[in-house]
């Protein structure tokens, strides 16, 4: 893209969010006028300390939750919290668990989505199907959940959720419960992936190499209530894989990054997770 083009035509929102305000009741505020910008295709990841309120603010994305004051929209719903039921069939939330049905296959338990937007069986079905090699699942569609490892449950719950999710995915620590080598290797399948769909993610991690390796543009909240998130780019070149979090440029972004979180770390805790 041409710098002359990026200045005439800014990128669109995918997701962009104005004054979110929320508590639950008799608590705290989690959100005081918050606004967010995510560009369309981005790759975005939120990083804060546990309790801050990520998955709060991914069930309001999401119009699980309707904010006090506010607003949320996506590139293709407009306003989430007033359109309920067109805004959430365009946003794919992948849980922190993967949350199959035990009962149905891989084949319905990934269709179910498009399912509930109103698509046919035999149609959704066919999507799933043309999708399960791409994603490192061929073969799969007739076994159920407990026929598979963790790292192919959560594919299963990822091709939900970016079937489900016109142009918006949440993903709330998606690989949090998996192993250290297996989320090494679904992390290198979701760059593939994401590379290819260029879909915009918002993703939660508590794993700052995780947020660097795949992501645009890191947030980190600061202080609660959150009222700002602070931005950090990405500038690493794609497409990305593990080499790169040997790249003296990730390294530098990684100290960048620590400072940053450094404001509701003790100072000295320099760890890889929060
Ligand atoms: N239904 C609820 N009613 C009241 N308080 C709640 C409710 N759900 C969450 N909370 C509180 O809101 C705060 C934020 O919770 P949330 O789960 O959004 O945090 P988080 O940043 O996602 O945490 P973690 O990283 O540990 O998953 C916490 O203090 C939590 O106890």
């Amino acid at each position: 893209m041409s710098r002359q083009h990026v200045t005439a035509e800014p990128p669109r929102a995918g997701l962009s969010v104005q004054g979110l305000t929320y508590r639950f009741d008799g608590e705290e505020p989690l959100f005081e006028g918050l606004d967010l910008e995510v560009p369309q295709g981005q790759f975005v990841s939120i990083v804060a300390a546990s309790g801050m309120g990520k998955t709060t603010l991914f069930r309001l994305l999401a119009g699980l939750l309707q904010p006090d004051s506010g607003t949320i929209k996506t590139a293709s719903a407009g306003l989430v919290h007033q359109e309920q039921g067109a805004g959430r069939r365009t946003i794919g939330y992948m849980p922190q668990r993967d949350c199959l049905m035990p009962w149905r296959t891989v084949l319905d338990n990934a269709a179910i989505g498009l399912e509930l937007a109103g698509v046919s069986k035999r149609e959704a079905r066919r999507r799933v199907l043309e999708l399960l090699p791409e994603l490192g699942l061929a073969g799969t569609e007739a076994k159920y959940p407990h026929e598979l490892s963790g790292g192919m449950r959560q594919r299963v719950s990822f091709l939900r959720s970016l079937l489900a999710g016109g142009d918006l995915l949440l993903l709330d620590e998606p690989f949090s419960a998996l192993d250290a080598m297996t989320r090494v290797s679904m992390q290198q399948w979701l760059l593939q992936v994401w590379e290819k769909h260029r879909k915009t993610i918002l993703f939660i991690t508590h794993d700052i190499d995780e947020a660097l390796l795949l992501s645009d543009q890191v947030l980190v909240a600061a202080s609660r209530p959150i009222t700002r998130l602070e931005p950090l780019e990405v500038d690493l070149p794609r497409p990305r894989d593990y080499e790169t979090t040997l790249d003296e440029r990730f390294v530098y972004l990684k100290r960048q990054l620590l400072r940053q979180l450094g404001r509701i770390a003790p100072s000295g805790e320099g760890g890889g997770v929060l």
